[in-house]
């Protein structure tokens, strides 16, 4: 059977088969539903066909263009470098074909604006980025917190990013534009409202990190509401995975991400494991961001995160990175939103579908 014997499921171009991108194609076929990968692309060939492998009747491609223009191809899911992301989410707008693709939506705010603009010049959503913390049980918890009223106005978010190891590649700004870029989409999400200043702090580098990268970090990020949130970002720390975030409220605090179960007492020792990686970390919370783009995509929808929520993102970074060369407090400069993405609320809201 080819993949286009199936027109009741969504066919799915994926373009990028590194670790994302491979991990989404199984998630595609082996656990949501309502989906299947017809065509995969990547520059690298070899990863192409062995992507391609894990869905039978698949074809592989070394250009995005040819994977969005294989036959039975409704949607595509983006999964390369940031760099690459712009070209592809502008191709697939001009054939208004629904997308997910991975956060960063673009590492710049400039590009963002474009993939923005031609998103508004076409009338309708059509763009899910990949923040898939939205996704993940409890940070909805967190924000059910929030938005019930229970802790009270939130005053503070004290968060922390940890990876075990960079891989090859990674430079200083992309511990802003490719890892605190989650922290910023979270606290918009969890605080309904935009960032408008941020600041950077450096420790003293550890002597664990690769030359030339001042890890760990400290990003200060200010609401236009006066919220202060804190991300501890450390990209090196060489014992596991770890995302935490604690909110401080007026009348209690709440804190998602310790590390837990099972919790064993054995061999003389207690306690949990660290996880190695985001992929197993957020393993539910990617299941549910790709089932739920599936089926708002069946559905003729798009929902979740958007291209103004990445475009925002953006803006923030490019003020953070600023921040970072210089080290002084640098505030958030943010195009007018399109109607396309709601209004403007006090202090900034997002539009999230
Ligand atoms: N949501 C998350 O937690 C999460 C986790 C990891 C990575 N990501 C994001 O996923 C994306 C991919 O990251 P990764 O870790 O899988 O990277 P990776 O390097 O493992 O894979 C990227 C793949 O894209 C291919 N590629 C490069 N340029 C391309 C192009 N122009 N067209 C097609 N293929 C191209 C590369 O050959 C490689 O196979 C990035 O946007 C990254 O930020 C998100
Ligand atoms: O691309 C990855 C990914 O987004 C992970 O979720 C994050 O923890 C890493 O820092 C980043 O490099």
């Amino acid at each position: 059977m080819t993949r286009q014997d199936a027109p009741d499921l969504l066919g799915v171009a994926v373009v990028g088969a590194g670790r994302m991108g491979a991990d989404h194609v199984r998630r595609i076929e082996r656990v949501i539903s309502g989906a299947r990968v017809v065509a995969v692309a990547d520059v690298d060939e070899e990863r192409a066909r062995a992507a391609a492998a894990l869905a039978g009747g698949c074809s592989a491609h070394t250009a995005p263009e040819a994977a969005m223009g294989a036959p039975g191809v409704d949607a595509v899911l983006i999964a390369s470098p940031g760099p690459a992301h712009e070209a592809t989410l502008l191709e697939a707008l001009a054939r208004d074909v629904p997308v997910l693709c991975e956060k960063p939506l673009t590492p710049d705010a400039a590009s963002a604006l474009r993939v923005v603009e031609a998103e508004a010049r076409l009338g309708h959503r059509r763009v899910q980025v990949g923040f898939m913390r939205r996704y993940d049980p409890e940070y909805g918890r967190l924000r059910a917190l929030l938005t019930g009223g229970g802790l009270g106005r939130a005053l503070m978010l004290h968060c922390v990013h940890r990876n075990a190891a960079t891989p090859p590649g990674y430079t200083a700004p992309m511990m802003i534009s490719d890892s605190v870029v989650h922290e910023i989409d979270t606290a918009r999400w969890l605080l309904d409202q935009e960032i408008a200043a941020v600041q950077v702090v450096r420790p003293a580098p550890s002597g664990t990190a690769p030359e030339g990268l001042d890890d760990p970090q400290l990003v200060l990020l200010e609401t236009a509401g006066g919220v202060v949130v804190d991300v501890e970002i450390f990209v090196n720390c060489g014992f596991g995975y770890q995302v935490r975030c604690e909110v401080v409220g007026e009348r209690g605090t709440a804190r998602v991400g310790d590390d837990h179960g099972p919790f064993v007492n054995a061999a003389g020792r207690w306690g949990g494991a660290i996880p190695a990686d985001f992929r197993v970390r957020f393993e539910e919370a990617y299941d549910r961001e790709v089932q739920a783009w599936v089926d708002a995509t069946r559905r003729g929808d798009t929902t979740g995160p958007g291209a103004w929520d990445g475009y925002a993102a953006a803006a923030v970074c490019e003020a953070a990175l600023q921040a970072q060369a210089t080290g002084g407090r640098t505030r958030v400069e943010m195009a007018p939103r399109p109607a396309l993405y709601g209004a403007e609320k006090d202090g900034g809201g997002r539009a999230d579908g």
